[in-house]
């Protein structure tokens, strides 16, 4: 399988975008403080304190083994939230679209609303239905609650199918105890894995090898950003360069990363790489509120406050040169459309969005894949996880943790105790 990566920061740079932008000189003077920061997370990794790198080396013939029992099935359940699920919802959506009309038909159960699980059991026939539940903590409620209603409505309607259909994808907690007790198929999340960092491990890639996506490839695609961005020359290095230019950018007040990707099969991608930015970088008041848009839809929808609203954004385009279906748009009407096709519409439609942007200059950034395949989504989703990384040595913060999550979480188990009521005094009620 084959495919490029490109990285174009043209439109960062002072010549392109005036007071805005950053030159190369610029980048070039702050090499100590990137290589400091490179070299902080080389560091990390000698520790053994980041378990996505590991992930490179790790065989992949452990996944043979599920994928052979999800053979007999015809769907597949993932259950999970967060960073235990958003991984393998953007690379099948990245690989297979969102139609849902291949085999083994995926649904994804990554929030604790009634409604969606109702809508799932309807559309699966859960005899048929393997189903993956994912927790690297084990102990997630939304994760737990929704295998708890899966497993009872198993039970109580003696719904049987041919071959043990729960696999649990975990580090400990309650899901780890459960699987043993109840014999599941078990793999495995490295305690140095972070959940959001977790898409090449088994949280992403057993999922992943029975819905058919080829993961050989994906970690190959991996294995070679990996290897690009070993340099220290960072004109070279496309993680820490970007990394960088978002590290400047933030610190003139462009406090949204704004993601628009040209190719609805990116969508998801845009949604993992929300909550990688948002609760790697988020910490001690620092942190882009990341944003994304789908282009051309949003510009529809969007555009004008890019243009012309605040001046807090860095944009990142996302851009396809090959598209897997195309269509020329023919008509006997009289159109600029007339012999083009669909896909250099939306080419130009992203050009178009680029120039006017850098006429207005706001900062921007692009990568070009050949193609999206899962070559190239494997370079793409480890190129950010990278950038993350170097992006929280430049920052001086953890990015591996999430305290004000965990916060939030005891919370809310507060509130399911009863030990915190709701309570309001000013509101509006309208009956
Ligand atoms: O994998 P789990 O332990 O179930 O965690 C799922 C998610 O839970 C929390 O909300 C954390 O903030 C996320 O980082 C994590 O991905």
């Amino acid at each position: 399988m084959k495919g490029t990566y490109k990285f174009n920061f043209d439109n960062v740079l002072k010549d392109k975008i005036g007071e805005n932008g950053i030159s190369i000189d610029g980048i070039d003077e702050l090499r100590d403080f990137t290589n400091i920061a490179k070299a902080n997370v080389s560091k990390k990794y000698e520790n053994g304190e980041l378990g996505f790198i590991e992930a490179l080396d790790k065989d992949l013939d452990e996944y043979e083994k599920v994928k052979e029992l999800s053979k007999e099935f015809e769907y597949v359940i993932i259950i999970g939230i967060g960073g235990s699920i958003l991984g393998s919802k953007a690379v099948h959506q990245g690989i297979y679209g969102s139609s849902n009309t291949y085999h083994p038909k995926v649904f994804y159960l990554d929030n604790s609303d009634p409604e969606k699980i109702y809508e799932t059991l309807k559309a699966v026939k859960l005899e048929k239905t393997l189903i993956f539940v994912i927790s690297k903590s084990g102990n997630t409620v939304e994760t737990l609650a929704n295998y708890f209603v899966i497993k009872k409505h198993m039970d109580k309607n003696n719904i049987i199918p041919a071959k043990p259909n729960f696999v649990a994808i975990t580090g400990g907690g309650l899901l780890q105890k459960i699987a043993e007790k109840e014999g599941y198929m078990c793999y495995k999340v490295p305690e140095n894995v972070g959940g959001r960092f977790s898409v090449l491990s088994a949280v992403g890639l057993a999922p992943l090898a029975c819905l058919n996506v080829d993961i050989h490839n994906l970690v190959k695609g991996a294995r070679k950003m990996n290897d690009i961005c070993h340099t220290d020359n960072i004109f070279r290095n496309p993680a820490l360069l970007n990394a960088l230019i978002h590290y400047k950018m933030d610190n003139r007040g462009k406090k949204i990363s704004l993601m628009m990707p040209y190719i609805g099969r990116l969508h998801q991608f845009g949604m993992w790489y929300r909550q990688l930015w948002a609760e790697s970088l988020g910490k001690d008041g620092n942190g882009q509120t990341p944003v994304i848009a789908l282009g051309a839809t949003d510009q529809h929808s969007q555009l004008q406050l890019y243009m012309d609203g605040p001046e807090d954004k860095i944009m990142t385009f996302l851009k396809v040169n090959k598209f897997k279906q195309d269509y020329s748009i023919e008509t006997d009407y009289d159109s600029d459309l007339i012999e083009h096709k669909l896909s250099e519409l939306i080419i130009s439609e992203q050009l178009g969005t680029e120039q006017s942007i850098t006429e207005k200059g706001i900062p921007n950034v692009k990568i070009t894949l050949s193609e999206l395949n899962e070559y190239t989504l494997g370079m793409l989703m480890y190129g950010y996880e990278l950038q993350t990384a170097y992006c929280g040595e430049l920052l001086c913060i953890n990015a591996f943790n999430q305290p004000a999550v965990e916060h939030a979480k005891k919370l809310s188990h507060a509130v399911l105790k009863g030990s915190i009521v709701e309570k309001s005094y000013n509101e509006i009620k309208i009956e």
